[in-house]
């Protein structure tokens, strides 16, 4: 490997792949996420998105392939030893505890970055750094009023808002995003735009997101995916002029 391109990337995966039985669901990808980058991700239905940032995350197994974070090899490593390495990710399906408010949801996820950080920690300075953690979070996802609200009588586009929360409690340095727009109305959207553009600041994200005119918008650069490959990557111009984007995703002829 050329020593220059391994530094410059912050996340890197070399030929994965995943199978389920004879299906490859993810097939000889090889990328490098650059620091500091907002990547989209796209691709039709089932192209192997969700596969391949869970192969990221550690949440689904390789069959080939390696991934390494800081140059660092975490292959083989546990979902749980990603994140403390720096891998946050959110979820598509809702991580929240309902019966919980906001600000508990907030505290607990704070609870455990911080003990695991410090697990000698004496109990007087504990409670109040925990506590600041989730009150600093709960302002950057922009819930300042609503820590005392169960979180299951959040809009739906509040609790999205809530899970990115929660990831951040990690601190990530990479942040994963499974569809954190699915499902909220066009009236919110924009405010989840602007959240995912806060939190992509000073780190690295990784977004799935079906709604071309958010990707091509917010993403520096856009991965298209299709039957598990990695179609094309670029900028949003050079990938909406890209004719096998236009043929095999937008549904256009050249
Ligand atoms: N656990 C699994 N077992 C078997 N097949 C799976 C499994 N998970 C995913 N697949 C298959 O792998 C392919 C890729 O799925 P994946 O969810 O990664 O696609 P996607 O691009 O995220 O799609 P979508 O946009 O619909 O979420 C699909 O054909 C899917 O049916």
């Amino acid at each position: 490997m050329s020593g220059i391109a391994e530094n410059k990337s912050i996340l890197r995966c070399e030929e994965i792949e995943v199978s389920y039985g004879a299906f490859k669901a993810v097939t000889n990808v090889t990328y490098e996420f650059k620091p500091g980058f907002l990547y989209g991700l796209i691709g039709p239905n089932g192209a192997g998105k969700t596969t391949l940032m869970n192969a990221l995350s550690g949440r689904a197994q390789l069959s080939k392939g390696r991934v390494f974070l800081n140059d660092q090899e975490i292959t083989g490593q546990s979902p749980h030893a990603r994140t403390w390495a720096g891998l946050g990710r959110s979820f598509q399906i809702t991580q929240i505890f309902a019966e919980m408010t906001v600000f508990e949801n907030l505290r607990l996820a704070a609870q455990a970055h911080r003990f695991r950080l410090q697990p000698f920690w004496r109990p007087v300075g504990k409670f109040k750094e925990i506590a600041n953690d989730a009150e600093r979070v709960l302002s950057e996802i922009g819930l300042e009023g609503f820590g005392h609200v169960n979180a299951g009588s959040l809009s739906h586009g509040d609790q999205r808002a809530l899970e990115i929360g929660l990831a951040l409690l990690s601190e990530p340095k990479v942040l994963l995003l499974d569809e954190p727009l699915a499902g909220v109305g066009h009236d919110v959207a924009e405010k989840a735009v602007e959240l995912i553009r806060k939190v992509s600041q000073g780190r690295t994200v990784l977004l799935i997101e079906h709604n071309m005119d958010v990707v091509m918008e917010i993403s520096d650069e856009i991965i298209v995916m299709l039957a598990g490959e990695i179609l094309a990557s670029g900028e949003a111009e050079t990938i909406k002029r890209d004719p096998r984007v236009r043929t095999a995703y937008l549904g256009e002829e050249e």
